[in-house]
């Protein structure tokens, strides 16, 4: 168990009469980059839900940073949402600002770093912005947490190619490997490939596969995606 910094043991989600998650059992070790893929409703949200504490499981145990989770693992995961917690009156500044008496792990400073390489103005009120640069202050303020671990909902998803860009360069500087595991749920997997370690791949509440991207390629000769194709042939 050592090292491992998600841990699910025989975890199962119902909603009412659809199940979400059947029986998962799966470990992932810390440091890195995760991307979770999978079909549309195959139960990736349903998955980080449960282990940012943001959703009880039906059944299983679930494990994260070393402590079964509850609500209060938000203290040591941050959790980026596919709809963002935003408020419009406040400036891009402002924001920044906000977040450090919200998050006691947040670093300012970094915040600043981000929003400034991605050339968002910091006096811009958040309900003037454009989708992309909202979007783009969206993944500063979550890469400026300081948690062990980052988790990220499709955060490219319904953003142009530029802004996506933007996004996936933010992630690859600004993720602490060392000390810092990321898990990223996507659509856009080609994008996403050269930023990963590992790969999950969900398929009607089940995981299928769970392999690190090297031995993809090097074992199998695959990217992620011919991988996907295989299994879900
Ligand atoms: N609050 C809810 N109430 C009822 N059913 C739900 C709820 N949330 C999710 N589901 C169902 O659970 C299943 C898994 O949904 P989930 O949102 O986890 O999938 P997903 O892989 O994230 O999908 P997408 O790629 O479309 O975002 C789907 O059948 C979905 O309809």
């Amino acid at each position: 168990m050592e090292n491992m910094i998600i841990n699910f043991d025989r975890v199962s989600k119902r909603y009412g009469l659809t199940s979400a998650l059947k029986n998962v059992s799966f470990q992932i070790p810390s440091g890195g980059i995760i991307g979770l893929v999978g079909s549309n409703g195959s139960g990736k949200s349903t998955l980080l839900k449960l282990m940012a504490g943001l959703l009880k499981g039906s059944s299983g145990e679930i494990v994260v940073c070393g402590e079964a989770v509850n609500r209060l693992i938000a203290k040591k995961v941050a959790f980026l949402a596919e709809v963002d917690s935003l408020y419009d009156f406040y400036t891009v500044k402002e924001t920044i600002t906000f977040s450090t008496k919200v998050f006691p792990d947040f670093d300012e400073q970094k915040a600043y770093q981000i929003v400034d390489a991605l050339e968002v103005e910091l006096h811009k009120k958040i309900g003037t912005l454009s989708k992309g640069n909202r979007a783009r202050v969206k993944i500063a303020i979550a890469l400026s947490r300081n948690v062990p671990l980052l988790i990220m909902d499709e955060p490219l998803s319904g953003l142009d190619p530029l802004v996506r860009e933007d996004i996936i360069k933010m992630i690859a500087k600004y993720v602490e490997m060392e000390n810092q595991t990321l898990i990223i749920s996507t659509h856009e997997v080609t994008e996403i490939e050269p930023l990963l370690d590992h790969v999950l791949l969900v398929q009607s509440g089940e995981i299928v596969l769970s392999e690190r991207v090297e031995d993809l390629r090097e074992k199998r000769g695959q990217s992620v995606l011919d991988a996907m194709k295989e299994v879900l042939r």
